[in-house]
């Protein structure tokens, strides 16, 4: 066992509801909105999500860094959350498979994290008052101070994050000799979604979040990606312009999470903030062109608005949420364009909705063959 900071953390909620536990490692303070995931497995995967930037993750699971960390399970090459809340930590991990402990990694990337919290109370809390802003610290005689910093953290209603995770500079992934050349933008992208594309026959070139058409198109892709990301999809502007450009032109464009919800807005369908959104790997989705059903990962907090979607006339929603009745999944009726609102990738999760990878190939090579 490394080391174990007893130091008592608080919990401290926008709201002023309070929550304490203890210091996972040394002292420090991190803000951001709460969120809480209920997978049981793939925590490492959930803490490199660029999804998540700028938010204090709160996991059901009971116990957190039991089996370590893998170095190749890593979704971006960083831990995206800012800070964890969970129940019990381990600093000893069990794991043939296993490169280190959570606890170096965590180090390694400046993590601050708090375990011993009563994390069911706590989730049942947001479930039942909505997502908020909140902050975490060993200042635990400070709290009239930590509610003034919490105050000035802004909130995620509005709030552009794509830049922040974004690549700086364009590169590839795959194999160059690949027949079908996607282009993907990167508003927050998540490492299984290129490995998906590329274990597809895909070589994929990887652009910056505010990249225009012009800089895509010019080389030559037979496909266009938006990815997922953090924050809210409405002032991503460069994205939306692109999705619009891609879409006038009939080329082959899919988009996953934030990426659906960019292609929605770019077909004028608004999108709104959800009382405490959907984060886990058990979420029921139905695929309303087959009937059937699917369960899927999830990590959302915003939705696209269902009754614009379905009074449009050129949209179609493809797939629902079975527990609130949310989209999940759209295509466009006359255009090579499709997206969802869940992951295909998984990682975490189940892997029912692969075929939305496989689709997407096809719309391409389709795509090519015609043109
Ligand atoms: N995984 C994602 O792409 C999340 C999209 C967006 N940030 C949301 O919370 O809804």
């Amino acid at each position: 066992m490394k080391y174990q900071s007893k130091k008592k953390a608080v919990v401290l909620l926008a709201d002023g509801t309070i929550f304490y536990g203890k210091a996972v490692g040394g002292d420090g303070t991190a803000f951001g909105e709460i969120c809480f995931n209920t997978g049981m497995t793939g925590y490492q995967e959930i803490f490199t999500d660029p999804s998540y930037f700028g938010q204090l993750m709160v996991t059901t699971n009971a116990h957190i860094g039991n089996y370590g960390v893998n170095n190749d399970e890593v979704e971006s090459d960083s831990i995206k959350i800012a800070g964890l809340i969970c129940k019990n930590f381990n600093y000893d991990y069990s794991r043939v498979a296993a490169d280190g402990s959570l606890q170096d990694f965590f180090d390694a990337n400046n993590l601050f994290a708090v375990s011993d919290v009563d994390t069911r109370a706590l989730v049942a809390y947001i479930r039942d008052n909505g997502a908020q802003n909140a902050v975490i610290s060993t200042d635990v005689d400070n709290i009239e101070g930590l509610k003034r910093q919490l105050a000035e953290v802004p909130n995620m209603d509005g709030l552009e994050l794509a830049s922040k995770v974004s690549t700086k500079e364009p590169y590839f992934f795959g194999d160059k000799n690949a027949t079908i050349k996607i282009a993907a933008v990167d508003i927050g992208v998540k490492k299984n979604i290129l490995r998906n594309l590329a274990k597809r026959g895909a070589y994929i070139k990887v652009f910056p979040y505010n990249a225009t058409f012009e800089e895509l198109s010019a080389w030559d892709p037979d496909g266009y990606f938006i990815s997922n990301g953090p924050g809210d999809p409405q002032p991503l502007k460069e994205a939306q312009q692109l999705a619009k450009e891609i879409i006038a032109r009939d080329l082959p464009l899919f988009g996953i999470c934030l990426g659906h919800q960019v292609i929605a807005l770019a077909n004028g369908i608004s999108t709104y903030k959800m009382h405490h959104g959907h984060r886990g790997i058990n979420h029921p989705v139905k695929n309303l062109l087959t009937g059937k059903g699917e369960i899927t990962s999830q990590n959302h907090g915003f939705a696209i608005n269902r009754e614009e979607a379905e009074a449009h006339p050129e949209i179609e929603i493809t797939h629902l949420h079975l527990n609130d009745g949310t989209v999940a999944g759209i295509r466009m009726k006359n255009k090579n364009c499709f997206s969802v609102q869940y992951h295909p990738e998984a990682s975490p999760g189940p892997h029912d909705a692969e075929y939305l990878f496989d689709q997407f190939i096809e719309n391409i090579t389709k795509a090519k063959v015609t043109a």
